[in-house]
């Protein structure tokens, strides 16, 4: 039986998915790899890789794809690790470089200008180094490990989920398994797969672990064990639940207003049960 084949993300907030992956509890059912969020998407679009974490912008893109139930990297408030940080106050703001690893926080921060912070601006692509960003542009988006390593000081730092939560009263999610139908078919994982997740996400967040991924980040960092902690216990919510779901569709009805992407998709989830037949 062929290895279903999985595009993860190696930024901190996914270490607590990734438990029983990284521990060996998931038996040899699965080859994986980490990367960063844009890449990921590609591998999954491309068929490289079966499942992936991939940015929840890119589900819009990608033909085929199905979700795992209850799963996200998401956020009710404040998120830590997507700031949009600027020379000048954001309405001052004329250019902006976005982090070439970022999908989802992308277009957020396109919506956060077209609906709320009064209009056009001008964009461009660029690898996540804050120096030559601002070098560049009056303020640059980071997201993940290299925002939570960000030299904020002096400057102006809006965390775009307590934006987006300002303006619509909404959680925000930016990331969810998504699963290439075709690589289901007739694999012995398949019907597993919902359960494998979600149990691996479960584990990775008893206290007892989550100390102890406290402990293996603190150092990777460059933050203190109780702020790694903080972060994947308060900041970040690994839930779909259906608050997460509205703020998600919201987002997809913005993006479809602005033409960001052509119409809003329709979520569909992988049953939890034994649904696909060999
Ligand atoms: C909250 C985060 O979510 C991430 C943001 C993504 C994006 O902007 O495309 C994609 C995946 C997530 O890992 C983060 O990494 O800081």
């Amino acid at each position: 039986m062929a290895q279903l084949r999985v595009s993860a993300i190696s930024f901190l907030n996914t270490a607590p998915l990734m438990w029983d992956f990284a521990h060996g509890n998931v038996g040899t059912g699965f080859d994986v790899h980490y990367t960063l969020p844009a890449q990921c998407a590609e591998e999954l679009r491309q068929g490289s890789a079966d499942i992936g974490i991939i940015p929840v912008f890119t589900y819009a893109l990608i033909p085929n794809l199905v979700l795992i139930p209850d799963i996200a990297i998401a956020t009710k408030g404040v998120v830590r690790s997507i700031l949009l940080i600027s020379k000048v106050p954001v309405e001052q703001i004329k250019s902006v470089a976005l982090d070439t690893s970022s999908r989802t926080s992308v277009n957020l921060t396109r919506v956060l200008f077209s609906k709320f912070w009064d209009g056009e601006r001008s964009f461009i692509s660029h690898p996540p180094d804050l120096d030559q960003m601002l070098a560049k542009c009056d303020a640059g988006l980071l997201i993940g490990d290299p925002a939570l390593r960000a030299k904020t000081a002096g400057y102006h730092v809006y965390d775009l989920a307590t934006e987006w939560k300002k303006f619509t009263g909404k959680p925000f999610v930016f990331a969810v398994w998504a699963i290439r139908m075709a690589a289901l078919t007739g694999n012995d994982h398949a019907t597993k797969v919902v359960e494998i997740f979600q149990r691996s996400r479960d584990n990775g967040l008893k206290p007892e672990h989550v100390d102890e991924l406290a402990r293996e980040w603190s150092p990777k960092i460059g933050i203190s064990e109780r702020d790694v902690h903080e972060y994947l216990t308060h900041n970040i919510d690994y839930h779909l639940d259906a608050e997460n779901l509205e703020g998600l569709a919201l987002f997809f009805q913005y993006c479809e207003e602005l033409k960001l992407i052509e119409k809003a998709p329709e979520l569909r989830f992988l049953p939890a049960h034994n649904w696909f037949s060999k």
